[in-house]
């Protein structure tokens, strides 16, 4: 006898396999080809569903979704976006800088809809099963939840642009975020109709796709000390 909540687990069937890995193979980062088309509320909901059932730290759910439509509140996160990318920019150096200032980095005007996905730093009370030894556990989390969000709008025909070009203190004060809450991922949603086949910025030249067999050691850390 199975205990109660138990139900059979196989593998998916094969269509439904290539279903999620071509939602993880085709999920993109999004900055210019949003449509000005409304996302239906209906569409959003599935993939906000999506996200709350990310697996999270003693089942502490730390995430908040704050919904942005207003063209206003846009505006000023796009202007709080300028601001941090004018002194990114200036990290770089030479031709990483000529390219840096050409790369298109957010979608925030353009895409119909913004979300800030946040993690409440005070969720689940004072003592968290599984985060007692590491506090991060909850941002972690809450990464979970996006990353769920992400291949559910890819399978909906939703592209997401992550902007992570901010002062912290900027996006508190524009979305009113209390001190225990942080705003982990600001992101750009809208439908699209083309998305790149590979990672724009290796497109772009600035960076490249690393090999998965460089990135597989056994037992032992094997690379650089
Ligand atoms: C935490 C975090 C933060 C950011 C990103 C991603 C993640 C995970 N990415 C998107 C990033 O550039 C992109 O995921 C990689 O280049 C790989 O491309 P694909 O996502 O496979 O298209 C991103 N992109 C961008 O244009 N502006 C940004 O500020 C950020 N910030």
């Amino acid at each position: 006898m199975q205990p109660t909540g138990l139900k059979p687990a196989g593998p998916f069937a094969a269509p439904e396999r290539a279903a999620v890995y071509r939602a993880i193979n085709e999920r993109r980062d999004v900055r210019g080809q949003f449509l000005p088309d409304p996302v239906d509320p209906a569409v959003l909901r599935r993939i906000l569903e999506a996200a709350h059932a990310a697996p999270s730290v003693g089942l502490s759910q730390p995430w908040n979704f704050i919904v942005i439509r207003d063209g206003a509140v846009r505006a000023e996160v796009r202007r709080a976006f300028e601001g941090a990318n004018a002194q990114a920019e200036a990290m770089f150096d030479g031709s990483r800088r000529a390219l840096y200032s050409q790369l298109k980095l957010q979608g925030i005007s353009e895409a119909p809809l913004n979300l800030c996905v946040t993690c409440d730093r005070q969720r689940g009370g004072p003592v968290v099963l599984g985060r007692t030894h590491d506090l991060d556990t909850d941002l972690y989390s809450t990464v979970c939840a996006v990353q769920n969000l992400w291949l559910a709008a890819r399978a909906e025909g939703i592209g997401v642009g992550w902007v992570s070009i901010f002062r912290d203190d900027d996006l508190r004060r524009i979305l009113g975020l209390p001190e225990r809450v942080v705003p982990v991922a600001y992101l750009c949603m809208g439908h699209v109709n083309t998305l790149y086949e590979s990672p724009e910025l290796e497109i772009r030249g600035w960076a490249s796709k690393r090999p998965l067999d460089e990135m597989i050691f056994a037992d032992r850390w094997e690379g650089r000390p």
